[in-house]
């Protein structure tokens, strides 16, 4: 594959080709640094091991000593190694969109059903989904091909009403979308934008949005909806639905097809207010009791593959998250250069977007952005059997979700198979009770729904769960990143925010790396060694906490007792640290920077990884351990993507907001004043001319860390806003680092 271009996409051979990868030129590279690294690894482990058992002197503390950096460093060389597998064959696709109209016809074009999930009205504002569904219904596309469900597992009747006013809204925006050649499809963005219209609509248009703003935040502010708003019996009757006792945990199923004249009328599609027809938009809320376990968003998602099966049944299946919006009207078009051929067709489960953010700060400095993640690891992916599915901006084609490519799991009833064709139009009464019937919460019980066919349950990141067992079946995925991004999400944007969403991640990739589908064991049987290892690398992901807390406090603890645990600057040894670190740091830089990221961020993404080493993955492993014996039962945790004044402010600013009095920032807390004192008393020590070779080592890594850490001084000593770190959290920190410091100093 190497060095030629791919093309494909053909179905002539004189049509220019849809889509065509190419293999990234720093390949040779990414395999001959990883033989000298891997080498000066194996030099690592051997010295660790010479000094374990050979040494004659060899205390306890020593040999303890040695043992935990031997141990920290095995962690860090399984992690180095099972990233490897993405940089031995890392591709970049590119796509021709403009090229489709020769190729195919309107007519051709694939249904698609696209499916959103919310889940808690405060934490998620109506407003926001309501913008995602709008982006998401004004694609550049056949109206009449799109159908948007909606899942709310916040069963909210205040969720429900944006939609009911979206669903009028969108008769006038879509059709201005397509007259003005918009391209910000989430009204919320065009109007924030610059850009002003000349045309007298854009007034009109502008004024009709912000009237629907209103009476859904007003509905918000209120907690119910008010009599006025109901404007019509047809309304009031599906309001009535809820009644006392209804809550978000118990009640029955609730889906309701927007109309969007409230008339109902009995045909497949409705239309715009320039006469074009109209994409179907469902609300969907599953029913749920107190017994019947949910499982999360991929319970939702079963649902929806569920009720979309009996009413529309589209080929292609696009996942989104409520606060994904879609940045581009052409990603279909994209996705039709890939489907279109039938080289890749056959075994083609998904299609996968990176996710983009809009709102992060200039320096993003919880390194949301996650650019290895989402943006450099897919490549490496791509050039194996494909990405990994990462729950937003995601093709599927329905098939891939029962069975695998030659071994098919046929479901249930025949109405839910991906080939069955829908003859009724939605609204019939035999096609609503059947979609009721599919969304109860005892339907899955003996089914093959989350184990075999479905989106995967046992692991909260269900995204990643879904597309390993997908990749084990023998289906492909491709990574598809056009230049403008397709869709833009929300960050969260405190500090605790961000580790609670990492911590769930944690326990959710534990899950799966603890299960009997382990990607190392499981896995390289039915993917192959380089996926296995690429999965197997974030399966593990959580024990980035072991080095990260030996290196954050042993070095420190020794030095603080004139303890020497690393080669002396003179040694040749010393040169084999400084390869180590500056090698991986190097090449983490470089990643980062030809995939567009910018110094700063990338200083604030490894000073990420260090925080995330003493706080979430850590927590997240003592949760999962303790899930897996029984005593904490840990949910999904939802980001909340609503938005606080004080806090953006003081976000947009790059500082760093601490606020919650949570055991999350304690690790962090200590980390952070023993590496200062132990910096400081090296320091003094050096002034004073003692004989610091030993130590050398200590200190750079010390002042490294300290360097990482200067936010942290800030929110312990410098700030006074209600961002900074709480003050019952810095004392606990610091007598337990005090006490850290005496237990060293009997040992040492
Ligand atoms: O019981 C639930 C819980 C969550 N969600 C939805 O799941 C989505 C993701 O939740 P969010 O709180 O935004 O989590 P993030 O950590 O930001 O999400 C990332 O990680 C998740 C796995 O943990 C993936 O599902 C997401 O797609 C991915 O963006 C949201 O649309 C929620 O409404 C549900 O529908 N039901
Ligand atoms: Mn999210």
């Amino acid at each position: 594959m190497e060095g030629r271009r791919l093309r494909g996409g053909f179905t002539t051979t004189d049509s220019p080709p849809l889509h065509t990868s190419e293999p990234l030129r720093r390949t040779a590279f990414n395999r001959l640094f990883a033989a000298v690294y891997f080498s000066a690894i194996l030099a690592l482990l051997y010295r660790h091991v010479q000094n374990l058992f050979l040494l004659s002197t060899t205390s306890l503390l020593s040999f303890s000593t040695i043992l935990s950096l031997f141990i920290s460093d095995l962690v860090l060389a399984f992690m180095w190694a099972s990233l490897q597998a993405l940089r031995m064959s890392p591709i970049r696709r590119k796509e021709f969109p403009q090229d489709l109209k020769q190729i195919i016809k309107d007519e051709d074009f694939v249904g698609l059903d696209v499916f959103i999930c919310t889940a808690d009205p405060y934490k998620e504002p109506p407003m926001n989904v309501v913008n995602t569904a709008l982006s998401l219904m004004a694609y550049d596309y056949p109206t009449d091909k799109i159908s948007i469900y909606v899942s709310d597992d916040g069963g909210s009747d205040l969720t429900l009403f944006a939609f009911m006013e979206a669903a009028e809204f969108a008769r006038h925006w879509l059709p201005f979308c397509r007259e003005h050649n918009v391209m910000e499809r989430s009204p919320q963005v065009y109007f924030e934008s610059n850009y002003h219209s000349s045309s007298p609509h854009f007034e009109k248009i502008k004024i009709m949005y912000e009237d629907m703003k209103m009476k859904v935040e007003h509905v918000m502010d209120k907690g119910k909806i008010a009599d006025e708003y109901i404007s019509d019996e047809q309304r009031r009757q599906v309001f009535n639905k809820w009644i006392k006792g209804f809550t978000r945990m118990n009640h029955p199923t609730v889906i309701q097809i927007m109309n969007y004249e409230q008339v109902i009328l009995d045909k497949k599609h409705d239309k715009d207010n320039s006469g074009r027809l109209m994409p179907n938009l469902i609300y969907v809320s599953r029913e749920k009791n107190n017994t019947s376990p949910h499982h999360f968003k991929a319970g939702a998602l079963n649902v929806l593959l569920r009720v979309s099966a009996v009413m529309t049944n589209a080929p292609i299946i696009l996942t989104q998250d409520c606060d994904m919006y879609s940045n581009d009207p052409q990603t279909l078009l994209r996705i039709l250069c890939y489907l279109s051929d039938p080289a890749i067709k056959s075994n083609l489960a998904f299609i996968q977007f990176p996710q983009r953010f809009h709102g992060l700060n200039k320096q993003d400095i919880y390194a949301c952005e996650y650019k290895h993640h989402f943006q450099v690891n897919p490549m490496g992916f791509d050039g194996l059997k494909g990405p990994s599915y990462i729950g937003s901006g995601c093709f599927f084609h329905r098939r891939a979700l029962f069975g695998g490519p030659s071994t098919p799991v046929p479901p249930e009833i025949p109405e839910l198979s991906p080939d069955h064709v829908v003859s009724k139009p939605i609204q019939s009464q035999e096609i609503l009770s059947l979609a009721h019937h599919v969304a109860g919460c005892n339907y899955e019980n003996q089914t093959n729904w989350g184990s075999k066919s479905g989106f995967r349950y046992g692991s909260l990141v269900e995204d990643y769960n879904t597309s390993y067992r997908l990749h084990c079946e023998g289906w492909k995925s491709l990574f598809c990143n056009p230049k403008r991004a397709a869709f833009l999400g929300d960050v969260p944007i405190t500090l605790f925010d961000v580790l609670s969403q990492n911590k769930r991640w944690c326990i959710g990739l534990f899950e799966v790396a603890f299960s009997k589908y382990n990607p190392l064991i499981f896995g390289s049987q039915y993917m192959g060694v380089l996926m296995s290892l690429a999965y197997s690398h974030y399966a593990f992901w959580p024990i980035w906490c072991i080095p990260v807390i030996f290196y954050s406090f042993l070095p420190q603890l020794a030095l603080l007792n004139q303890f020497s645990i690393f080669p002396k600057l003179s040694e040749p040894w010393f040169f084999l640290y400084v390869f180590l670190f500056l090698g991986a740091y190097g090449q983490d830089f470089v990643e980062f920077f030809l995939a567009g990221g910018t110094v700063r961020r990338w200083w604030n993404c490894q000073r990420m990884w260090m925080i995330r080493g003493l706080s979430c993955y850590l927590f997240g492993s003592v949760e999962y351990l303790l899930k897996s014996i029984g005593i904490s039962t840990h949910g999904f945790s939802l980001t909340s993507k609503a938005l606080d004044d004080e806090h953006s402010k003081r976000y947009g600013r790059g500082i760093f907001e601490f606020r919650v009095p949570s055991p999350l920032f304690v690790p962090l807390t200590m980390a952070a004043i023993i590496n200062l004192f132990s910096f400081l008393l090296g320091l003094t020590a050096f002034m004073r001319g003692n004989n610091m070779e030993g130590l050398g080592l200590q200190m750079i890594l010390i002042g490294f860390i300290v360097l990482n850490c200067l936010p942290v001084y800030g929110a312990i000593a410098l700030r006074n806003d209600a961002g900074k770190i709480p003050t019952q959290i810095t004392i606990i920190s610091t007598f337990v680092s005090v006490a850290f410091y005496y237990a060293s100093s009997l040992c040492f």
